[in-house]
């Protein structure tokens, strides 16, 4: 029997390392003439470092640290976003990957013509979004904008529509990254019911947020991380007070 069977999230060793300069240039051409004539430093960045967890079918994930400690970047590279520089990731189902909403929009077309072109992205056909275009529609509430270009929309309606179009599968991962911040309080509810319905399914979440409560809510398991480095990881009532702790 495969030993991993276990799991459908399995991260080994994973560090993400990222190369920056710290020179201030003007433009591109600038930038990329400095870097010809090597006068451009590049520094190294570890955003994570040596990250290793695995969680089981049935639990969740909460990702908690503090601002710029690579709590995204784990998201990332968990989703198959971005690739680690070195570790391996295991992911051992379907995922809905719910970070950057509406990263594959286009700003010129309408709500009714993205919700086409991202379901074309996601791989359904035109007849299949075309029966679950009244659900999204509904859900991000944005009825009588369904013919206006997005490039007015605010940003909170891009996500509404984004979140709403992320949400019609039903995968066996769903990553968000603080997600639940999205739109205004009647709307979070809303999103918190639809995750909740989608965890209901038996799926497993990956949630990055600020607000302890959610992972308290949401997350069976908790990942704390600092400065690319996982402090402590375990059941969300053992980490959840440790991470408190940690901010007095
Ligand atoms: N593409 C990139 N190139 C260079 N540095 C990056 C890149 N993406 C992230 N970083 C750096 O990696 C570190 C971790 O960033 P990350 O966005 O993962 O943090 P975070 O914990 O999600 O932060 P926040 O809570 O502010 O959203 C930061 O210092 C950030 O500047």
């Amino acid at each position: 029997m495969n030993p991993l069977s276990d799991f459908i999230i399995d991260v080994n060793n994973v560090s993400m390392k990222f190369n920056m300069s710290k020179e201030k240039v003007d433009n591109i051409k600038e930038y990329i003439v400095r870097l010809v004539k090597g006068r451009i430093k590049i520094t190294e960045f570890w955003a994570l470092k040596d990250i290793s967890l695995s969680i089981r079918r049935g639990e969740s994930l909460g990702i908690v640290g503090v601002n710029g400690s690579g709590k995204s970047t784990l998201l990332k590279v968990i989703a198959g976003v971005m690739k680690p520089t070195t570790g391996s990731i295991g992911v051992y189902g379907t995922v809905a990957p719910l970070i950057e909403l509406g990263a594959g929009f286009d700003y010129e077309l309408t709500a009714r013509e993205n919700i086409f072109l991202n379901g074309a992205i996601l791989g359904y056909s035109r007849a299949a979004m075309s029966a679950k275009f009244e659900e999204i529609m509904d859900f991000s509430e944005l009825q009588e904008f369904v013919d206006v270009p997005i490039k007015n929309f605010s940003s909170g309606m891009v996500a509404r529509l984004g979140f709403a179009i992320a949400t019609i599968s039903r995968p066996d991962i769903l990553i968000a990254d603080e997600i639940l911040g999205v739109g205004d309080y009647k709307f979070q509810l809303k999103c918190e019911q639809r995750m909740n319905e989608i965890i209901s399914t038996g799926a497993t979440i990956i949630l990055v947020s600020h607000a302890i409560e959610q992972i308290e809510k949401m997350c069976t398991h908790t990942a704390w991380i600092n400065k690319g480095r996982l402090m402590a990881f375990g059941p969300t009532s053992e980490i959840a007070p440790q991470y408190m702790a940690s901010l007095q």
